[in-house]
């Protein structure tokens, strides 16, 4: 059909410019600076569709939804509602037949199927004719009663909705009447009512109805639908335009008061299986979840079209049997009729399409000549909401404050950030039934996935760097913040823990930029806790604690080293690199380029910056089972004044790798991969780059060369070296495999590593630290004291690194909001106070540290 009028048909649509679809896309395959145009139902801030429309502006995709679309009247120019409400109509009609049967009543409405059963619509209608010629025969069970149906709303739905009934032998009655037909009413026919809003809505000071003031003051208004309407309809079809400032219809309150039997049906149904309640069905065409009908929170389905609400459990029953109000809420109805919908949509939405065509979603909004029906119903644009929009980010951030202050007593966490290491963060602190988490992220389904899995834990979209007033409304309804972002974010969020005088937890180093903070921190009067993880973390608790313990006993620190690694379990080792990531890969990779300083026998030895440091890798071997290298981490020498140790003449921290890793990234650094400069050519819009065209441009030769001599130009750039060019193949980089989209060089490489070096199901990390300590006892023999802590992840659980970076971080925040650490100011865990009880709780947590001691002459 599209080939005969001329369309190109492909499956790859990225060379659009213009994606037309009816429906939301599936995020995935949502292709950044696009035009798309579709129903997003997201004006009233549904909660159901914010993660699509956080991608939707992470991607700078130009939405035109046609829900906004309106003619110079106002009136709706792509509304599918009579469809919806034709197929809604049909569907139910079909689904009372089956709720009736359950019920134990044979009617005429078994005659009639589900809307998609039918070729087209004239088709559906004879069914309906068909159903109703049997009822005005009087073939409907007399046991029954009279049918009532109330149809909500006078718009399209409503009206195509009673365009069916129409079909059936129907008398229309005022909604006060309804009662009594209810109860009277003759067998024959069905019996109708069209609710507007001056039927049910009522001023709650004086119970008045004035249009007028409702349309701009809905909060003032009650509806009594629930009284007046509801306890005398059989089925109820909604198809009003609910917004979450307007009463809603029924609550559910509502719902278990109308499905308590009625003494007076099973007297007139005597002989006969009684009906339970007078409620038996809702059609909600509007499909607003947790809208007008609060109970309707997920819509049904095409393929699962009924369920059945049971008011008193509050739960859905994927039936039409048991206890409850049959539910039919499908979200898509005019799919059920594609011939009609489709033609329609076509014929209303082509007057539009050509000026549509020459979107140029790259382009800011005030470069585009679009008509008002187009530009008004532009939703996102350029990565923003557009003005007339931006109230749906105030609504959400209504909404998230309701939720999180809606329980009164809590001690309440936000935690910023889900990632690698947040998971025992949450599950240490929902423990206590007391404790509220609030997890937010900039990734609202990875927040979500996490926040799923606690009692008490509330996933929300916070975009740390861009919107800095709906970070500080949080920090201001919380406790306690905990940051698990990238630590770059820590001195913002510090700001606004100030700002608000609430307490914080990191797991990061304190960083120079946290460390100008700590007169404010002082003044503000409140805690920060800082590098509260395992390195830095748990290596200076245990450093401390043995350096005190020496102190104590009169002893001296001669030499100081530690060494710690996150790696993955030998097993699991199998690429050339030896690695796979348990933490932030960003930072992993940031961290081979650091410069490095450190104290041997006496020799200060310094480590430039910008990759060198992968030079420095020696083997380690304290452990001769395990295959280590290890290299410097930062400065050490400042840990002689921190540690109180400034007697010791070797003083190392140190970062573990198997064997390899440093000869593998030590390619990357010689092909400059290792750069954070803001670099253009990955960053543009239509286009990728492959790593072929990459290295090439890296090494300043054209990419037109031949594969066998750009291997060679590779190899030559390696220093030669076969294990790194094998190194750059396995991971795909020496092919046309394109490169991911980032700002740098170094953040599109975390990218592409991140993929490959994953741990797969099944597969587990391990932690490896181990601190020697040289002690001089007063008698002059010299102590090795070895301590060690290897842990390995759970397979399909928690990570060893997550453990042992989550549960410090958990248990110092447990501790700030206990009061058992209530120090002011910035604060490291190398204090007694602090690494006394954490050490003890880490145990607890199963946390095994092996200390022994060598003495030597
Ligand atoms: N002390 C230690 O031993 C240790 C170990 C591992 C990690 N860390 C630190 O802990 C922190 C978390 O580490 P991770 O491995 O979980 O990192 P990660 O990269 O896996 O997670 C970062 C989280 O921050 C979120 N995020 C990023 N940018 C954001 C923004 N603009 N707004 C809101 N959210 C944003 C991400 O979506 C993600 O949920 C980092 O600071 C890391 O350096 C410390
Ligand atoms: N050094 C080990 C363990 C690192 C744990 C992460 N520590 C981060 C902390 C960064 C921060 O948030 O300040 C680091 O970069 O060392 C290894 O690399 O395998």
């Amino acid at each position: 059909f599209y080939m005969k009028a001329g369309a190109v048909i492909q499956e790859d649509i990225s060379e659009a410019s213009l994606i037309v679809g009816v429906k939301r896309p599936p995020e995935e395959k949502v292709i950044p600076r696009k035009t798309y145009a579709f129903f997003s139902h997201t004006i009233k801030a549904q909660e159901a569709n914010m993660g699509l429309l956080d991608d939707l502006l992470n991607k700078e995709v130009r939405l035109i939804d046609y829900e906004k679309m309106v003619d110079t009247n106002g009136y709706r120019i792509v509304a599918f509602g009579q469809w919806a409400g034709v197929a809604g109509m049909i569907n139910i009609l079909h689904g009372l037949g089956l709720r009736f049967l359950a019920l134990g009543h044979h009617t005429p409405f078994m005659h009639i199927g589900m809307a998609h059963n039918y070729r087209n619509v004239s088709q559906a209608i004879q069914a309906v004719r068909d159903c109703g010629y049997e009822i005005s025969m009087g073939l409907m069970p007399r046991s029954i009663g009279p049918l009532t149906f109330c149809f909500t709303g006078t718009g399209n739905v409503s009206k195509g909705a009673q365009d069916m009934i129409n079909e059936l032998p129907v008398e229309y009655v005022e909604p006060h009447e309804l009662k009594d037909v209810s109860e009277t009413g003759d067998m024959n026919k069905v019996y109708a009512t069209v609710l507007s809003r001056r039927h049910h809505l009522v001023r709650k000071s004086d119970g008045n109805y004035d249009p007028m003031e409702y349309e701009n003051h809905p909060e003032l208004y009650t509806s009594h639908f629930r009284t007046s309407v509801a306890p005398y309809t059989t089925c109820l079809i909604n198809g009003i335009y609910w917004d979450p400032h307007t009463p809603r219809l029924l609550r559910r309150l509502d719902a278990q008061r109308l499905i308590r039997p009625l003494k007076s049906l099973s007297a007139l149904n005597e002989g006969s299986p009684a009906l339970p309640h007078k409620l038996l069905a809702i059609c909600d065409i509007s499909a607003d979840t947790g809208g007008s009908i609060e109970f309707m929170t997920e819509c049904t389905t095409i393929d699962k079209p009924f369920c059945i609400y049971d008011a008193d459990q509050h739960i859905d029953h994927d039936s039409v049997e048991g206890n409850g109000i049959l539910m039919c809420s499908i979200d898509n109805l005019p799919a059920q009729l594609p011939i009609e919908a489709t033609e329609y949509f076509g014929d209303r939405l082509f007057p539009y399409i050509w000026e549509m065509l020459l979107s140029d979603a790259t382009k800011s909004l005030n470069e585009e000549e679009f008509s008002p029906q187009v530009r008004d119903a532009i939703i996102t644009s350029n990565g923003a909401l557009t003005p007339k929009f931006e109230y749906i980010e105030k609504m959400r951030e209504k909404r998230e404050k309701a939720q999180i202050l809606k329980r009164t007593g809590m001690k309440r966490v936000l935690l910023l950030g889900s990632g690698y290491v947040s998971g025992p963060v949450v599950e240490y602190l929902s423990r206590d039934e007391g404790t509220q988490v609030t997890v937010a992220s900039v990734l609202l389904k990875q927040a979500e996935e996490l926040a799923a899995r606690y009692p008490n834990t509330i996933p929300i979209m916070l975009d740390a760097s861009s919107q800095e007033g709906h970070l500080d409304s949080l920090v201001t309804d919380h406790d306690l913040v905990i940051s698990m972002l990238p630590y770059s974010f820590h001195p913002i969020v510090a700001k606004h823990c100030i700002r608000r005088k609430v307490n914080m937890v990191t797991a990061s180093y304190l960083s120079p930029a946290m460390k100008e903070l700590q007169s404010s921190v002082e003044e503000a009067g409140i805690t920060i806790v800082n590098e509260m993880g395992l390195d830095p973390g748990i290596d200076h608790m245990l450093a401390m604690e043995c350096i005190e313990q020496a102190k104590a006993d009169g002893c001296t620190v001669e030499s100081y080293s530690s060494f710690c690694g996150g790696l993955p379990a030998p097993e699991c080792s199998d690429n050339p690199l030896r690695y796979k990531f348990s933490w932030s890969p960003y930072g992993v990779l940031l961290n081979t380029m650091n410069p490095a300083v450190f104290l041997r026998d006496g020799e200060v030895v310094s480590i430039p910056a910008g990759g060198t440091l992968m030079d420095s890798a020696t083997a380690m071997d304290f452990f001769p089972g395990f295959s280590l290298e290890g290299f410097p981490n930062r400065d050490s020498t400042k840990y002689a004044e921190q540690y109180g140790i400034q007697t010791a003449h070797t003083l190392i921290r140190g970062t573990l790798r198997f064997k390899g890793f440093s000869k593998a990234m030590g390619g990357f650094v010689k092909l400059g991969l290792i750069n954070t400069d803001p670099n253009p050519v990955l960053l543009h819009p239509t286009s990728t780059i492959s790593w072929k065209e990459l290295l090439c441009h890296q090494m300043g030769l054209s990419s037109s060369m031949s594969p066998e001599a750009f291997e060679e130009a590779v190899y030559k750039q390696v220093g030669e070296d076969q294990f790194r060019m094998d190194t750059l193949r396995w991971l795909g980089m020496l092919s046309d495999d394109a490169v991911p989209h980032a700002d740098t060089i170094l953040a599109s490489l975390a990218k592409h590593l991140e993929a490959k070096l994953s741990f797969a199901k099944g597969e587990r990390d391990l932690i490896i630290m181990r601190n020697d300590v040289g002690i001089r006892h007063p008698t002059g023999e010299l102590e090795m004291r070895q301590i060690s802590l290897v842990v390995y992840g759970e397979l399909n659980g928690f990570s060893a690194m997550a453990k042992t970076v989550g549960y410090p971080a958990a248990i110092a925040a447990r501790m700030v909001l206990d009061g058992e650490i209530s120090r002011k100011g910035l604060l490291v865990p190398m204090t007694n106070d602090i690494y006394g009880l954490a050490l003890a709780r880490l145990k607890e947590e199963g946390l095994h540290i092996i200390s022994k001691s060598i003495l030597q002459e």
